[in-house]
Order: structure tokens, then sequence, then C-alpha cells
């Protein structure tokens, strides 16, 4: 499949900065604390390209001077000539504004408020989604007649179909809720003219976990040509895949803008990067504590705000108990796809507020997510693929700022950061292994209940990296069984149940203990059992029961 996508063709009327060149000078733009560049065109220069109201929310509300490059590069193209458009910038460099904005703008040339929604924003996750919206209701802040709405997993679809249905101009979505909302007659009608489709995090969505309802999604609105319907992919990684299925949002001959060097991972130079590979999986844990304690004595306890990614559901509750039961570190929370959406929402508000604290999370929060003053990200085990490490890095540094990643793998797992990630150069750093006794403490007294889940997501989750480790499933086991005992402290290997046995793969293989079925009498009990495997990447949907659909949370 080809495209006649034009590679990183540089703008013309703004005649921005190409980053490829020089690095921009930089200027303070109150309130921000960070710097954006000076040598982008000003908010206030945009006059004849942007309503006048657009300009006073961008300048005196938001207080936005400035133009951030992949704004400046896009503009143009996607207002002015409205051209679909594929756009690629590193994380945290205003991608939001850079579509929200062309989009608004139309929204305001093309139609009357109320009439029929205009916009259609796609997001891989509830949180990224009502963040859009925020955005959104900021930048129509003067236009409050302009409604943003929104259609998310999670919640009820009812209070959402009013909403949408009483006049929407904006909507954003993820996949799965829309999808469902789509069956409605009078909800397909409120899209007859819908002016602009975009997919933020585009490669996500347009990844084997989506494309499915993203289809079909595209099959129930309008036709693209008729309607003269304007696409728009952004993201900060475009995994290979995304040129060839771009067709599907996109023109033939869309361009393709991107603010990042050819070869270049896109991750910020300016956020080091340090590499602590331990002797074992039963290590992590404790060096994850001790690089913790390292870098809130560095950065200062009162603005320590961090994020520890870990692969599973299963795992990030383990590492969440660890820490929340340690005197010396700031409040933790947890997140992840079997947290209900209420306790979600709240916990994202929280730690977007909150000025210091630890969010242990999976890629649930990795894209996207925009926290103000997150100072380090720590990345516990390898993530499902390069993309997911540049994106959860992203969390820190944004607009300007600085951060620190840590990044904590056991000696098999470094495969994946010699290979995978062989552009960056890691500081290596050695592991503070002191917190062992203490971690261990705290794991024994779990309940067996929870030894079991984390013991079968664990298993679950590197099953899919043994080719990387270069282990067969005998190993894989006996490598699981050693972290149970001496990374958990349980006080044998849990058991595991027959049918997950055989839906993980590994049916016979010698050191597991197959426990049978539980009789199918409804599905009470049994505390998250039944689950076959607990992932945390690539649209691999969890285990059967209980998990929910996630509608559009992408299992993790
Ligand atoms: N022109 C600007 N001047 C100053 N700050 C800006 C400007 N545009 C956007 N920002 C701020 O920069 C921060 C990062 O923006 P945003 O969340 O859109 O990044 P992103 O590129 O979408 O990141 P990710 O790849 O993680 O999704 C936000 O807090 C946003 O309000």
């Amino acid at each position: 499949m080809t495209t006649n996508a034009t590679p990183r063709n540089p703008p013309t009327t703004f005649s921005p900065p190409t980053l490829e060149s020089t690095p921009p000078s930089r200027v303070a733009t109150p309130p921000l604390t960070e710097d954006v560049p000076a040598d982008t065109p000003r908010f206030a220069e945009l006059e004849g390209i942007l309503s006048p109201v657009l300009i006073q929310t961008m300048t005196q509300d938001l207080k936005f001077d400035h133009m951030m490059p992949v704004q400046a590069a896009t503009l143009h193209d996607l207002l002015k000539d409205r051209i679909d458009c594929l756009a690629q910038a590193k994380t945290g460099t205003g991608k939001t504004v850079a579509f929200l904005l062309p989009a608004i703008q139309t929204l305001l040339n093309k139609k009357t408020a109320g009439s029929s929604i205009s916009l259609l924003v796609l997001s891989p996750t509830r949180e990224l989604a009502l963040q859009i919206q925020k955005e959104a209701t900021k930048i129509l802040q003067r236009l409050p007649q302009y409604k943003v709405c929104i259609a998310i997993g999670g919640t009820n679809k009812d209070t959402e179909e009013k909403k949408i249905l009483a006049g929407c101009d904006i909507l954003i979505a993820t996949p799965g809720r829309l999808h469902d909302h789509l069956s409605d007659e009078r909800i397909l009608w409120a899209f007859r003219s819908l002016d602009t489709l975009v997919l933020d995090e585009a490669d996500r969505l347009l990844d084997m976990g989506f494309m499915p309802q993203l289809k079909k999604i595209v099959q129930c609105l309008p036709d693209k040509a008729k309607t003269n319907r304007q696409g728009m992919l952004f993201s900060a990684t475009i995994a290979p895949h995304v040129k060839e299925v771009a067709h599907l949002i996109l023109n033939k001959n869309y361009k393709f803008i991107s603010t990042i060097q050819e070869g270049e991972l896109g991750t910020h130079e300016r956020v080091p990067q340090h590499l602590i590979v331990v002797p074992t999986f039963s290590d992590v844990a404790a060096a994850m504590v001790g690089s913790l304690r390292a870098e809130i004595k560095l950065n200062g306890e009162s603005t320590f705000k961090a994020i520890v990614f870990a692969p599973t559901a299963a795992l990030v509750d383990f590492y969440g108990d660890i820490l929340s039961k340690m005197r010396d570190m700031p409040n933790v929370s947890v997140l992840h796809s079997r947290v209900s959406q209420g306790k979600r929402t709240a916990a994202t508000n929280a730690f977007r507020e909150a000025t210091k604290g630890i969010l242990v999370a999976t890629d649930v929060v990795a894209r996207g997510m925009d926290f103000p003053g997150v100072t380090n990200v720590f990345q516990v085990g390898i993530p499902s693929d390069k993309e997911s490490y540049i994106h959860r890095l992203g969390r820190t540094a944004r607009a300007g700022a600085e951060g620190r990643g840590t990044f904590i793998i056991s000696q098999d797992e470094t495969f994946f950061s010699q290979w995978t990630l062989k552009e960056i150069t890691f500081e290596k750093a050695q592991p503070d292994l002191r917190a062992t006794d203490e971690v261990l403490k705290i794991a024994e007294k779990m309940e067996p209940e929870q030894h079991a889940k984390v013991f079968q997501a664990w298993l679950g989750y590197y099953k899919n990296h043994t080719k990387g480790m270069k282990w067969d499933n005998e190993r894989l086991v006996r490598e699981g069984n050693a972290f149970a005992l001496n990374g958990m402290g349980a006080p044998e290997p849990p058991g595991i149940r027959k049918t997950t046995v055989g839906k993980m793969g590994l049916k016979g293989v010698k050191g597991l203990t197959v426990i049978p079925d539980m009789p199918r009498v409804g599905r009470a009990g049994g505390g998250g059992e039944g689950r076959s495997v607990d992932s945390g990447g690539k649209g691999r949907r969890g285990g059967a029961a209980g998990g929910g659909r996630g509608g559009g949370n992408a299992g993790f």
C-alpha cells in the first residue's frame, strides 16, 4: 500500500523554525514556569487566521505567548488549506492545541452553535478523553454557547446520550463507547456534517487492538468525500504500521509533518535516563524503593512528583501496596483499568492537582496525560514496546520543563535496553538493594489471593517476552516460581487454574502447580481468579471474567 505522504514538509506561511536547525532560544511564558521557543510566531500575530476571540483566549486567558513548534508547523495546512495531516512531535510539546485550535476555528467558520457535531476526537483512553474535553472547553471559554461533550466507557451512557442530543459541537470519545452510541439513529444524525475527525495518539488507535472498532466507526460516519471531512492524526510516535493504515482516516495525498529528526528516538535530550539492572526479578521491587529514595533526596521531598509504571494491573497493586506501607514515601495512589471509573477519575484529578506524590500506574496514563510538575518517571520492568517507553517517559519534562527517567530491569530484560532502545545512551546506575528485607516483610503479609494474582500476571506478561529473553516455557515457570518465593515471599508458588494454564499456552509445562477449575456457578468469589492473563499492552484484552470490556481503555 502506498500513500502520497510528503515526508516532513516544512510549513510555509509562518516560516517557523524547523526544529532540524539550531535549537530555538527560549522565553518564559507566564504563568507556566516552563519555557517555550521564542522564535515561533506569537498567537497575537495570527489575526486574519484565527478569530479575535480565540486569540484573546490564547493570549489573555491561557497566557500562551508563542506557538509551540508543532502548532506553528501545522496550523496553516490544517486551517487555511484544510489538508489531511499526520503530525508527529515529541511528548509534551503542545499537540493538543495543535489539533484543537484549527478544528475549533473551522467549527466557528462553518457552524452556528448546537447545529451538529463539527469535530470528533478519538482517544485511546478515558482519562485522555476527559483531559482533551477540558482543554477544548478552555479554548472555548469565551464562546460558551459551543458545547464539548464526552463519550467514554465506565460512565452512564444515557446521560452522555442526552447531552450529545441536546446540541453537541465537539465530541471527544473512546472508540468502544462511541461505537455503542452509533447504533442510535439520532446520534448518527448528529454526525451528518462532521467537519473534522482527529485521532490523538494515532498509532495506538491504529494498532490491532482498536482497528476493528475504528473501521466500524468510520463506516457509520458520513462519506468523507461528500462532506469534505478533514482528517488529522497526531502522535509522538509513528509506529511503522501507521502509514499503511492511515488511509482509513486520511486522504491519499495527506501530508506528514514531523518535528522529530529522522533516526532520533523522540525522547527529550534534557531528560537524563538512568538504567538500573538488577540480578533477578526478585530484586526489582527493592531496587525501585532504593532508587525512589535516592531521587526523593536529590529532588527534595516537598516537590517530588513521580509516576511509577508497571506492566500489569496486579503488579501495579503489588508495588503500590509496598510503597504505601513505607513511612518515608509521599502519598501513593494507584491507577489501572481494574479500578472503577469513578476512582480512576478521582485519582487522575488528585494527581494532576498535587504538588508531590507517587502514582503507580499501568499504561492507562502512559499517553497524552498532562500532569503538571512530574519530576520523575520510573519504569519498573520492560514496557510492551519501544513506543510505550517513549510515551511513559514523556509524562515528565513537558513544555520545556526538566525531568528525570529511571528504567529498572532485571538482567534477563537487558535485551530491551540494548536492542529495542539502542538509540538511547543510558546513564547506568548501581542498584541499591538495601530495602530487600523491608520489601519482603511487606510482601509476605499479603493475602494468598494477591500472591496468586501477581504470580499469574507476571507469568502472563513475561510469556509475551520469552523470545527476547531467549527463554523456553520451563525457564519462564522456573523464574516465575523463584520470583514468587524470593520476591513476594509466598510460602510456595501459587497454583493456577487449569483453564488459565491452557489459555496461557503453558499446558504440561514442568514446575507449574495446576489447580482444578472452579465449578461454573455464576461469577461469584474468586477475587479475580478465572482471569487468564492480566495483560498490559498492545490491545491484548485481559482474561474473560470480571474486568469489564474496558470500552477503549485498552485493557491495561
Ligand atoms: N503555545 C504554548 N505555550 C505554552 N504552553 C503550551 C503551549 N501549547 C501547549 N502548552 C502546554 O504544554 C503542555 C503539553 O501540551 P500537550 O499535553 O498538548 O502535549 P502533547 O504534545 O500532546 O503531549 P503527549 O505526546 O504526551 O500527548 C500542556 O500543559 C499545554 O497546556
